[in-house]
């Protein structure tokens, strides 16, 4: 079987729900980020972006082990744009914690802080990721591209070993959160309708908004509709592919299916490649409206 990634337990004596209330402050502390939508949207990218570039064919296998989107040569990848203002925003908790936390676990608990705290479903995290040297940053290039069909789609997704429609279908909903700039990707919108909390919202407008395939001014094509709305021709792959639709439909009925699917695939996503201890414990954590703070 394929090369995994040790998990260390190390650091077991970090209080993690510290950390976790840590970067939950740094979001309500920048809650003007991007004309108010806040800084969870971006974490979150962050930690999947931190995470999605795992290839198990490949030498240089990715994933959120190593930490390397710590890396500049990481970072500025094309498809990185925007996110290192989301580093930026956690390299004083890391400082904080001097060496107690390791950049992967970091980068991953800030993607559960963002879900979570924008009203999402709990997702479980466990610790032990190590940061790895430059050597171990994987080539640029393997995050998704935006423009294409849902048979692209699905084979992406295959490469970080979900196999599963509905899985696939769970994680693009985060696009319920969060927006696309044209200076980041060459996607612009919505305007206004942006969100900050994770819903299944994205499922139902992709079923019952009017959606129009137009140019924008990057020059690449995307659906807009008629009250600022946008989605990615990815987006739409979700409707026009018969499998992936009757899963759409799933969730934009049931939010408690989409959460509960969401859940374990996120964590799926952030812990590819890692080989865990029986023994490393599973973490829940608490919202900071569940601890009253
Ligand atoms: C087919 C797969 C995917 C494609 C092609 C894709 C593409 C994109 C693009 C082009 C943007 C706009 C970035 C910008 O202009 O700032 C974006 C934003 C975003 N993506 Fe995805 N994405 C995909 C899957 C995912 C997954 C699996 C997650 C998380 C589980 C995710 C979370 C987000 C979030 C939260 C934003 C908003 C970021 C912000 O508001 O700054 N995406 N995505
Ligand atoms: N918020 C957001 C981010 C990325 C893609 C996308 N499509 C529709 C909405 N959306």
């Amino acid at each position: 079987n394929e090369v995994q990634f040790a998990a260390s337990n190390k650091l077991k004596n970090t209080n993690y729900q510290n950390v976790y209330n840590d970067i939950a402050n740094v979001i309500r502390e920048n809650d003007e980020h991007d004309d108010y939508i806040g800084s969870g949207p971006v974490l979150l990218r962050l930690a999947w972006h931190a995470s999605g570039q795992f290839d198990s064919k490949q030498e240089i296998k990715g994933g959120s082990y190593n930490g390397t989107l710590r890396f500049d040569k990481e970072l500025s990848d094309p498809s990185n744009a925007g996110l290192k203002y989301a580093f930026d925003l956690l390299k004083p908790i890391y400082k904080k914690y001097n060496h107690q936390i390791s950049h992967g676990d970091l980068f991953t608990l800030a993607g559960v802080v963002a879900v979570q705290e924008m009203g999402g479903p709990k997702i479980p995290w466990r610790y032990g990721r190590v940061d790895g040297d430059i050597e171990t940053v994987p080539l640029n290039g393997r995050l998704p591209d935006a423009n294409q069909n849902a048979n692209y789609v699905r084979n992406f997704f295959h490469r970080l070993n979900f196999l599963e429609d509905k899985e696939i279908v769970a994680l693009i909903g985060a696009h319920c959160v969060g927006k696309t700039h044209l200076k980041n990707s060459g996607f612009e919108g919505p305007w206004g309708a942006a969100t900050n909390m994770f819903t299944n919202e994205f499922f139902r407008n992709l079923l019952t908004e009017k959606w129009v395939l137009e140019k924008n001014e990057a020059g690449n094509q995307q659906y807009n509709n008629d009250k600022g709305y946008m989605m990615l021709p990815t987006d739409m792959a979700l409707v026009q592919d018969g499998s992936f639709k009757k899963i759409v439909e799933e969730f934009a009925n049931d939010e408690s299916s989409f959460f509960k699917v969401f859940s374990s695939a996120f964590n799926k996503l952030l812990e590819n490649g890692i080989k865990f201890e029986k023994s490393s414990p599973v973490l829940y954590f608490k919202t900071l409206d569940e601890q009253d703070i």
